[in-house]
């Protein structure tokens, strides 16, 4: 049932038991960026934890109960204590777990870091749009998407500290990095061409063990968003 790699649940499946405690579990769907936000956090803090994996194109009756929204992530701990929303969850795991803090602590560097994320913002939406739009409305969407990361581009420059590299990888370092992951199996890795430090960044990210140990290639990116997008209930499995 738990597992990065298990099988997602679906409708008619038993809900799972109550999270033993000192664990703390997560529904999930392998391919969500959300999601990952949320496992990526998990990971770099060394979090004990269990992952239950969500059928999102045949919810369980019983998920729908935890999270009316029917959205992943969702995070349960032992008290049957339930938080939604991936930033929500991901800043309650950092001042729950406070060893390896992954946001700063003074305050004016954690809002200094909310504002970078602030200017991601649009990407998520711009990405979905454009996986989900019709191609003649690509060209137009990959000139947005470049916008967005000139802008992105300009806070590398200026707020160097909250782009890290290497052992000092940030939360919005993480909060951003799933939807970079998608730019090559979308072909959208133009959109970064002329944004050299926002590439510079990308490389070292992919570098980070946290990261690189949610690495999913290309190809299977692709044959599940073409799935995923034919509402396919096998879609959450691909590859498995
Ligand atoms: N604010 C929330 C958003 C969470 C969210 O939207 N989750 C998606 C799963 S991930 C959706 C997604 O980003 C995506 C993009 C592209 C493709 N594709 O191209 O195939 C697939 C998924 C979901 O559960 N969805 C369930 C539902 O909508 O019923 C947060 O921050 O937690």
């Amino acid at each position: 049932m738990s597992g990065a790699s298990s099988r997602s649940l679906g409708k008619g499946s038993s809900p799972p038991g109550p999270v033993p405690e000192g664990l703390i579990r997560i529904y999930s769907m392998r391919f969500c960026p959300f999601a990952q936000r949320a496992l990526m956090v998990l990971k770099a803090k060394g979090i004990r934890h269990e992952i239950v994996n969500i059928n999102l194109k045949n919810k369980p009756e019983w998920f729908l109960k935890k999270n009316p929204t029917g959205l992943v992530p969702v995070l349960e701990d032992s008290k049957g204590r339930l938080i939604s929303e991936s930033v929500i969850i991901c800043e309650y795991l950092d001042e729950a777990y406070p060893d390896k803090k992954l946001f700063p602590d003074d305050p004016y560097e954690k809002a200094r870091q909310k504002m970078t994320l602030e200017s991601f913002s649009k990407v998520p939406l711009l990405v979905t749009r454009f996986v989900r739009g019709k191609k003649e409305d690509h060209p137009a969407l990959k000139e947005e998407l470049t916008k967005e990361f000139y802008k992105l581009e300009e806070a590398v420059t200026k707020y160097k500290k909250d782009f890290r590299v290497g052992d000092a990888v940030s939360m919005t370092d993480y909060l951003m990095w799933p939807w970079f992951q998608w730019l090559e199996a979308l072909e959208l890795k133009e959109c970064v061409a002329h944004t050299p430090k926002l590439k510079g960044w990308m490389a070292a990210m992919q570098k980070d063990p946290t990261v690189s140990s949610h690495l999913i290639d290309a190809k299977t990116y692709r044959g599940f968003v073409n799935l995923y997008l034919q509402d396919s209930p096998e879609a959450c499995d691909y590859g498995l």
